[in-house]
């Protein structure tokens, strides 16, 4: 087993990132700024946004963070986020998830404006990902992509594994992660296969694959079976189990194959927080080139 270090790849590309935002600011005199939200008081979450408010600060990236109580309305979580929408300080704004029971997130995020939506989940982004041709289109487009996703394929390129022609399966259909994934694979020419709950023989779908992405929230799901001689594993799963955090993969069973796996923590998780940066760099500057673009 070969362990590919997300950890490295992130903090190497957070260098990038903080290098890129004094740019910025020595030549627009502007700073980046990010807004985060959070409803409820979810210990995970919690510590989620902590991470990132100061991988902000790290970065010089000017955060804004707002606390809602778990009993507010989707009415008013709405009226927050139009209030960031207008504020010219503000490029990305993240509406932390999930959000506390019975709450429509979907409707939620479809208030965030479009250009700031660093989280990649309004319709017009998800619309214009599902659309692009290819992922050079999608990086010079400046498509907003959901931050683990882009995670994931910016820790494949980085570690040489070469995308195009391989059979990928993504056992996960979420919006937040399987969807866009898929959607990013294929723009890199990978054949993919969307497997999920009610997918039949998932054992024998991913044994045939080159690279396996788990992505289903559930502890150890992954096990030998799943997995053929030389694949590349890629292991989105965070559970806190009573043994501590593990992914959705079971580490310990795979772990004498020759295969590359992401560790958890230390792989998938780290590049996510990276990618809100690196989202919120993009935000910036597509908000810039649209704003100089409107007449006067
Ligand atoms: N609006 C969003 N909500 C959520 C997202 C998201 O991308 N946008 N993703 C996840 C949680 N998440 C960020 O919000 C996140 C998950 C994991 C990590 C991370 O660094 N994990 C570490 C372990 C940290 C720990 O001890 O918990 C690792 O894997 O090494 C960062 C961010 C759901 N919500």
């Amino acid at each position: 087993m070969k362990l590919i270090d997300g950890k490295k790849i992130s903090s190497d590309k957070r260098a990038e990132i903080k290098e890129e935002v004094a740019k910025i600011k020595q030549q627009t005199e502007k700073i980046p700024g990010l807004a985060t939200v959070l409803v409820g008081g979810d210990p995970a979450s919690r510590v989620y946004i902590k991470s990132k408010i100061k991988a902000c600060e790290d970065a010089g990236i000017k955060s804004f963070h707002h606390n809602l109580d778990a009993n507010s309305s989707k009415e008013e979580i709405i009226a927050l986020i139009k209030k960031l929408n207008e504020n010219s300080e503000i490029d990305g704004i993240l509406l932390q998830l999930p959000l506390p029971q019975n709450k429509d997130a979907q409707e939620c995020l479809n208030a965030v404006s479009p250009l700031k939506d660093v989280d990649g989940l309004h319709p017009f982004n998800a619309g214009l990902l599902n659309l692009s041709k290819s992922w050079n289109e999608i990086i010079e487009k400046n498509i907003l992509v959901s931050c683990t996703p882009l995670g994931v394929v910016h820790i494949l390129h980085k570690s040489g594994i070469i995308i195009e022609g391989k059979t990928a399966v993504v056992i996960g259909r979420s919006n937040l992660v399987g969807k866009p994934l898929s959607m990013l694979l294929l723009a890199n020419n990978a054949t993919v296969i969307m497997a999920h709950s009610k997918t039949r023989n998932l054992k024998e779908i991913c044994k045939s694959a080159d690279i396996v992405v788990a992505a289903v929230g559930k502890s150890k799901f992954v096990n030998k079976d799943f997995i053929k001689t030389g694949a590349v594993v890629i292991d989105v799963g965070i559970n806190r189990t009573s043994e501590g955090l593990c992914g959705d993969v079971d580490f310990d069973a795979v772990k004498d194959m020759d295969i590359k796996i992401t560790p958890v923590p230390g792989g998938v998780g780290p590049m996510t927080i990276t990618m809100l940066l690196e989202n919120t760099l993009k935000a910036f500057n597509n908000r810039k080139r649209y704003l100089s673009n409107r007449m006067p």
